[in-house]
């Protein structure tokens, strides 16, 4: 796996594979492949279907790793409002929405872009909105190995918003706790330092 890849290249073959199969779900739509808008409509639904799951063979805990550092700092250390877009698993429809995530040191601190960065390698598979948080939660809990870590996921989903209950207000949120902010006093301080920032 991995440690850390931009992602700049297609795999040829399996680009092809996946769009001789969006070709044939444009037909079976009713609609004419051959027509100029959309002769290369399957090749770029290959390829953004790719980069839309681009994070299985990443590691994010390889990523923590890489900007981990010794540092005697024991407070509270927010992130908020990383914006994320991930694919619903049930219908493979986006839901996208922010990420507000917290952790209290253990001896180490982590470079602060690493944290978005893990919370796109693991938006970037097919994920129930409360899976995402934990897999960031404990990702962050067993690499860092903080005194306390919080994750908080609000987002919108167009499965509930183009189709099915057709709600364009709702707005789901996902919450997970680790070590000190499992204290209502640690959590409650979190949860007002973002309040601002909720719905
Ligand atoms: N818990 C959870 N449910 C989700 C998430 N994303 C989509 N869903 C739900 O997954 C469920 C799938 O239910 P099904 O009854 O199998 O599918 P459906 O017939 O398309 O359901 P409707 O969306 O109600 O039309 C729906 O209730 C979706 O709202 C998520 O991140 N977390
Ligand atoms: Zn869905």
């Amino acid at each position: 796996m991995a440690p850390y890849r931009v992602f700049e290249e297609y795999n040829i073959k399996i680009t092809e594979e996946i769009q001789d199969k969006y070709r044939d779900v444009i037909k079976e739509i009713g609609e004419d492949v051959t027509r100029e808008g959309l002769v290369k409509t399957p090749e770029r639904a290959a390829k953004a279907m790719q980069f839309l799951t681009s994070g299985y063979d990443i590691d994010p805990a390889e990523i923590l790793k890489g900007a981990m550092f010794a540092e005697d700092y024991n407070d509270m250390v927010i992130i908020k409002d990383i914006e994320l877009y991930s694919l619903c698993e049930h219908h493979m429809l986006p839901f996208f929405g922010k990420a507000h995530i917290a952790y209290i040191p253990n001896g180490h601190i982590v470079g602060l872009s690493k944290i978005p960065r893990i919370v796109d390698v693991f938006a970037r598979r097919l994920q129930v909105q409360e899976r995402l948080t934990h897999d960031i939660l404990e990702c962050i809990d067993k690499t860092l190995k903080p005194q306390g870590v919080a994750v908080v996921i609000e987002a919108s989903h167009m499965c509930m918003m183009m189709r099915g209950v057709q709600k364009q207000n709702s707005v789901t949120t996902t919450s997970g706790f680790r070590g000190q902010f499992e204290k209502v006093e640690t959590r409650s301080e979190f949860m007002n330092l973002i309040s601002s920032k909720l719905h």
